[in-house]
């Protein structure tokens, strides 16, 4: 089997994130979820969610699916990256991403969730698409959608082709040799502790040379920006005009007037350039001049992180197999 599914920006002017329609339950419920290799519950709001809490989100009601089932005892919790939170109970249920279906995958049932995700409207929950080992329920872990569906796979792997203002495609069980040019470079990943954990071959910053010391950092679709290295930082915004790194605004920002470099990274002898385009993420406020960068430091957070912003960049072959490999092509 096989599966192919929209990855649809949630705000046509800047990519904040993307949702993807799924289908839950008999008959079934569509809801729009937010596709996280970073993470691996998958979460929805839900029936048990307080409508204090949902603002325009659609919800999964397992009362009304003739194949649901509660899930006896089992809870979870999970933080993400910034702080927001979700916690719940668990119901298994048919599942389908873009024609593909999974009989009985775990769905984690919001009872709580944090503002962020409140006011997030085009959010119905997320996809986690990190390895299982990271989920949280309790007290037996569950499988991820892409655990579960495996087995029926042609090939043990899933494709994020994500683009910039406009929607891409996550494919299951196939590489469609249509969304790529040229050969695509397969690099090792550790699984442990479950992120999608690669080195990257160096950088370079426009047309500068390029400096071949190794990145090791996680391809996380659920993050919107870069997150490297200080030193790669502040290499980059030397080259911008008016750039500085801000307290207020809790990264690097800059006039949007400025001309911004292309950032280049490396994935084993192959280099993959993020436009200059794509290294303005956002207005700090709605229609103020000044910008947030794409590429921001990770020194607070403890792990680098490959968004959006460079996914974006790239064709990426979420490889599956044992051991487990990322892909990267140019598109
Ligand atoms: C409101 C909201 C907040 C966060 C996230 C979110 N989704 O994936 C991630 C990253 C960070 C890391 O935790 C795993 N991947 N963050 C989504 C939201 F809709």
């Amino acid at each position: 089997d096989t599966g192919s599914a929209a990855a649809v920006p949630i705000d046509p002017r800047f990519d904040i994130a993307y949702v993807t329609p799924v289908t839950i339950g008999t008959p079934p419920q569509t809801l729009q979820l937010d596709f996280d290799t970073g993470s691996s519950d998958l979460w929805v709001f839900s029936s048990h969610t307080p409508t204090s809490q949902i603002r325009g989100q659609e919800i999964y009601t397992p009362d009304k699916s003739t194949t649901s089932k509660l899930l006896d005892g089992h809870t979870w919790s999970i933080t993400y990256g910034d702080g927001s939170a979700s916690r719940g109970n668990v119901y298994t249920d048919n599942f389908t991403v873009g024609g593909l279906a999974v009989a009985s995958q775990a769905i984690q049932c919001a009872q709580q969730v944090s503002s962020s995700f409140t006011t997030e409207e085009s959010i119905d929950g997320l996809l986690g698409l990190g390895f299982s080992t990271l989920n949280t329920v309790n007290p037996a872990s569950q499988l991820t959608f892409f655990d579960n569906a495996k087995s029926k796979l042609g090939s043990p792997v899933f494709t994020a082709d994500l683009k910039n203002k406009q929607a891409g495609t996550y494919d299951f069980g196939f590489i469609d040799k249509a969304k790529y040019t040229g050969e695509i470079t397969y690099v090792p990943v550790n699984p442990d502790p479950g992120y999608w954990t690669f080195t990257s071959s160096g950088y370079a910053v426009g047309s500068g040379n390029f400096s071949g010391s190794p990145i090791t950092g996680i391809a996380d679709t659920g993050t919107s920006l870069v997150y490297l290295p200080t030193a790669i930082v502040t290499a980059y915004y030397r080259q911008v005009q008016g750039a500085t790194n801000s307290r207020n605004y809790g990264g690097y920002v800059f006039p949007c007037s400025a001309t911004l470099p292309p950032f280049t990274f490396g994935v084993g002898e192959t280099k993959f350039t993020i436009p200059a385009s794509y290294m303005s993420y956002a207005p700090v406020t709605d229609g103020s001049s000044t910008c947030f960068g794409g590429l921001q430091s990770s020194s607070g957070i403890g792990v680098n992180i490959w968004g959006d912003v460079a996914l974006k960049a790239a064709f990426v072959v979420f490889n599956g197999a044992n051991p487990p490999t990322l892909g990267w092509a140019t598109k």
